[in-house]
């Protein structure tokens, strides 16, 4: 029973693999492993309800059964067992999903994304002959994510037998830490260095994190000289990541850079029509254009006030009209502002920077890298809160205030001599506010 517990992730990893992030989440990821009786032969795998159990029997028994052959060998089937009554809800919720998948066919293409669009269509297609790697830059919330996805959807489609990874560049960087504390890097390596796609979202935040950018190396090289893609989205192009090692650097810009801008007004007003179809809802000319003129630079606040939008019309029974849109278009740019960033958050990124963990940051430790990291925070802290000195003192372990003068003096100098933590800080400052 243990081991099938355990197994059971990287079960779970090999069909999620292989399949849409939509169809993994809707039908994967509620499966619990039940038990496993090796004489027999048979893996029982509980499905939520009946639907469920059929929709799994029918589209996806060859994927399941592939996987449990690739952890156990060739004499394990399955049975699944049903716990629940039957949950009439689950279909509809199920195609309820599919309605939000990223793929192509739901990107709007215009000017400001022609070109990202068209790059991401080509890898998907010929992956790893025409542009390896494909870096894709610009702001937050205009469809580097969605294109990604996009990215893996068509590639899957492609190349039903070949694997995908995706992350986010922060999750790999804890997997990193992660495999360090544990032994466990060289199962880290399979699981990337097997990837024939390989998507990381956010690269910019490896920036400055010696042992991830280490590991990230020898990962895009042995993919990279294997012929495998490589797609890597960021807010700003590699040369423009200060902490970024120089030889990553150099390898993002290897194969093509294609940037995402804020896309203009008739974009804007295709993508209201297209999300409102995709609600089934209807949006008069005159409102949407009154949308578009108002929300301009990030398509995930446009998108929010079309659901909104759509909200105050079908709950409170409100007319489609300027002045609801209106209140919409508040609500959500109201809604976006960032969220206060926490002293708990500057910790962390320092931490993770320095490959400490928090506690050490407000530990009696003295080490050096410790010391250094905590001397980071503390400047951090000051700059981004404002926080008083004796405060400070007391969030980093109850330290005194002339221990904190003393530390933002010296963190001073050294952002005057050493051009590196200057980088380092400028980035995790702009990590922070970024989140
Ligand atoms: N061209 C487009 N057509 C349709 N929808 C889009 C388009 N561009 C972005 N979107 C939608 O806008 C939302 C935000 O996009 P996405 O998450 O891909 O942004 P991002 O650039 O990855 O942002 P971040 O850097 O903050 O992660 C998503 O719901 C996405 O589907």
């Amino acid at each position: 029973m243990d081991s099938f517990d355990q197994a059971w992730d990287i079960i779970c990893e090999f069909c999620k693999s292989r399949i849409t992030d939509v169809a993994y989440k809707t039908w994967f990821s509620r499966l619990r492993p039940v038990s496993m009786d090796f004489e027999k032969g048979v893996a029982i795998i509980e499905a939520p309800n009946d639907f469920h159990k059929q929709t799994l029997l029918r589209c996806y028994s060859d994927l399941l059964s592939q996987a449990l052959k690739n952890v156990f060998g060739d004499s394990i089937g399955f049975e699944l067992c049903v716990t629940e009554e039957t949950d009439r809800g689950s279909e509809k919720e199920a195609s309820q999903d599919e309605g939000y998948e990223l793929t192509f066919r739901t990107f709007v293409v215009g000017p400001s994304n022609r070109f990202a669009h068209a790059a991401c269509q080509a890898v998907a297609s010929k992956p790893a002959l025409l542009y390896n790697p494909l870096f894709i830059y610009g702001n937050s919330g205009l469809g580097k994510t969605h294109l990604l996805s996009a990215v893996s959807n068509e590639f899957k489609a492609n190349f039903p037998d070949r694997t995908v990874v995706y992350v986010k560049s922060e999750d790999f960087t804890n997997e990193v830490i992660d495999a360090i504390a544990r032994g466990t890097t060289s199962a880290l390596r399979a699981k990337y260095r097997n990837a024939d796609l390989l998507l990381m979202d956010d690269v910019q935040f490896i920036g400055g994190k010696t042992s991830t950018q280490e590991e990230f190396f020898h990962t895009f090289n042995t993919l990279y000289e294997a012929k495998k893609q490589i797609v890597l989205t960021s807010d700003r192009p590699p040369k423009d990541i200060a902490t970024l090692e120089d030889r990553l650097k150099t390898r993002f810009e290897w194969g093509l850079t294609a940037d995402v801008q804020a896309p203009e007004f008739e974009t804007r007003v295709a993508i209201i029509r297209r999300k409102a179809e995709s609600f089934d809802f209807d949006i008069p000319e005159n409102v949407c254009e009154y949308m578009a003129n108002k929300l301009k630079n990030n398509i995930r606040q446009l998108e929010g006030a079309v659901k909104k939008l759509r909200a105050f019309h079908l709950l409170e029974n409100r007319p489609i009209n300027i002045a609801t849109a209106q209140t919409a278009i508040s609500d959500i740019i109201n809604n976006s502002q960032p969220t206060p960033v926490t002293v708990e958050k500057i910790i962390e990124e320092v931490a993770r920077t320095y490959q400490v963990t928090p506690e050490d940051i407000c530990s009696q430790k003295r080490n050096a890298a410790v010391s250094k990291s905590r001397q980071v925070a503390m400047y951090v802290v000051r700059e981004i809160t404002q926080m008083p000195m004796v405060e400070i003192g007391q969030t980093f372990g109850g330290r005194d205030h002339s221990t904190v003068v003393y530390a933002l003096r010296q963190m001073e100098d050294r952002l005057e001599r050493e051009s590196h933590t200057k980088d380092t800080v400028n980035d995790i400052i702009k990590n922070i506010r970024d989140r």
